[in-house]
């Protein structure tokens, strides 16, 4: 029998209170993306130490944690780079391991690094992302323009991206990881070299995919950026130290901000 869970976007419901635990966090049943007990280890160091969460359709969920707490080692375990040591990752009920395909399928990633290629125009850019996602012609085109008009680049389709600014190269990546229409939205680090208005104008655009149904897990170390999460997970030298609504990981840790709240749950470390 199928686990899979229909994401279709635009059809999926947005969490709701009812699908969380009293710490906030959203139950695994219907998650469209869900980790359970995920260990990674590089030789005898531990990146992740049993990491379990979930993320619903529709939710925004801050990955918070200082330099060297474990999201990039996180994020190469959801993108299939290499797999977990034990642990389950299911991606709309498919498991990672078992049918890597179909769960990659799923998901839609930008990267703290710039993988668009410079020289090619921004079109051809997501047209080759499409025709990877076996989608093609007039649907690839309408997928294409659709995303470039979110972003608010639909004037700079023939552009090389070269010549679009820091913030814009952005978007683009943002553009072309929705072409497929992922239920799954992850990203890493994405406002890294930003100023802070073009770091804001990416979050606004991701904090407003959550009306489509899609879930994001948005890894960060910088606290503001998690203030708008639905939810922020605090990670910490591989494990999860609280997680939970900004306000109620405010009054928790009994701290004024959720910036104090952060060094307080990790004693002002950098890992
Ligand atoms: N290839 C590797 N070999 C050995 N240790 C590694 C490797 N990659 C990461 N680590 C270690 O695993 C831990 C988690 O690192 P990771 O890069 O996942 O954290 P991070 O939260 O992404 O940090 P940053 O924000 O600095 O990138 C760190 O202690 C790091 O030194």
């Amino acid at each position: 029998m199928s686990e899979a869970i229909d994401a279709t976007p635009g059809t999926a419901q947005r969490g709701t209170g009812d699908d969380r635990d009293v710490s906030g966090a959203a139950s695994p049943v219907n998650a469209l993306l869900h980790l359970d007990d995920v260990r990674k280890s590089y030789g005898m160091r531990e990146a992740l130490c049993g990491v379990s969460l979930a993320v619903q359709s529709g939710e925004f969920v801050a990955l918070l944690g200082p330099n060297g707490a474990g999201k990039s080692t996180l994020f190469q375990l959801l993108t299939g780079l290499f797999n977990a040591d034990t642990g389950r990752i299911r991606v709309c009920g498919h498991d990672i391991r078992r049918d890597p395909a179909r769960a990659l399928a799923g998901i839609g990633v930008v990267f703290q690094q710039t993988t668009v290629d410079l020289d090619l125009s921004v079109f051809t850019n997501l047209g080759f992302h499409a025709r990877l996602h076996g989608i093609g012609g007039r649907r690839a085109r309408e997928r294409i323009d659709e995303n470039l008009r979110r972003v608010g680049l639909a004037d700079r389709a023939k552009d090389p991206v070269r010549a679009l600014s820091g913030g814009n190269r952005r978007k683009v990546e943002l553009a072309r990881a929705l072409v497929h229409e992922p239920a799954v939205l992850l990203m890493d680090e994405a406002t890294v070299g930003l100023d802070p208005a073009s770091r804001r104008q990416l979050l606004d655009e991701v904090l407003a995919l959550r009306d489509r149904g899609v879930a994001v897990l948005w890894a960060t170390h910088l606290v503001d950026e998690a203030e708008a999460a639905d939810r922020v997970i605090v990670l910490h030298h591989g494990r999860i130290l609280a997680e939970g609504h900004p306000d109620a990981l405010v009054r928790s840790t009994g701290a004024p901000t959720l910036a104090e709240a952060f060094l307080k749950l990790t004693g002002g470390s950098q890992g």
